[in-house]
């Protein structure tokens, strides 16, 4: 099994982490692990990303900690060096997937229609990020690519909640989720890392 199949079987669901608060990282992570979500995804949305991936990679030791909306092939370079253990993009371009090839690293590239999976194809990547899932089609164009790219596994992300996560994961092409149902706005403003625990325990108990 590859590193990337490794890290899409070992839980159903990625939290994709948007750190506003460099102290928050660290918390919320633990907060994820404790509920039983130990493959965290944490975004370079915010100035804050690769600090919190270092942090948490110090801290938590047992997580598997990866990269979120890496766009450029610097972010790429960045988040190995931050310790970064996979990198998942929102879209594709050949300099990014290129640089992730060349430095070893797992990439999941966001695709969104049959031809942008077939580039990724032609590179050797099978495993793919469905990105804005729910925007584009969700579950049934999964179900329809299933037919003439049976090779292809997917993490379908964006606009995914627990009820629709149990449907995605039913899917033989479909190994995990990613969403930031778990991560309420409200809950982190609050620092309630008890609820985002006991709802971290809900999304690690789904299976389709
Ligand atoms: O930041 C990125 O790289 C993205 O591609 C976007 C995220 O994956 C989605 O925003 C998560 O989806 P929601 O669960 O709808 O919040």
């Amino acid at each position: 099994m590859s590193r990337i199949e490794e890290i899409m079987t070992s839980s159903p669901v990625i939290p994709v982490i948007v750190i506003d608060d460099l102290a928050d990282a660290v918390p919320m992570a633990k907060a994820l692990l404790s509920g039983g979500l130990k493959v965290l995804e944490v975004t370079l949305r915010t100035e804050h990303g690769l600090a919190a991936i270092r942090k948490i990679k110090q801290e938590l030791p047992e997580a598997i900690v990866g990269a979120g909306t890496v766009i450029s092939a610097e972010d790429a370079e960045n988040s190995v060096a931050a310790g970064a253990e996979f990198l998942v993009s929102p879209g594709h371009t050949d300099e990014l997937v290129d640089r992730a090839l060349a430095l070893g690293v797992p990439i999941l590239p966001g695709v969104a229609t049959p031809s942008e999976a077939m580039k990724m194809l032609a590179k050797g990547i099978r495993h793919l990020k469905f990105f804005p899932a729910e925007a584009v089609g969700g579950l049934k164009v999964l179900k329809a690519i299933a037919g003439p790219l049976p090779q292809l596994r997917f993490c379908p992300t964006g606009g995914i909640n627990p009820e629709k996560a149990i449907d995605y994961l039913a899917q033989n092409n479909i190994l995990c989720v990613g969403g930031s149902w778990m991560l309420e706005k409200g809950d982190i403003a609050d620092k309630n890392w008890a609820a985002i625990e006991s709802k971290a325990r809900e999304a690690a108990s789904l299976a389709g």
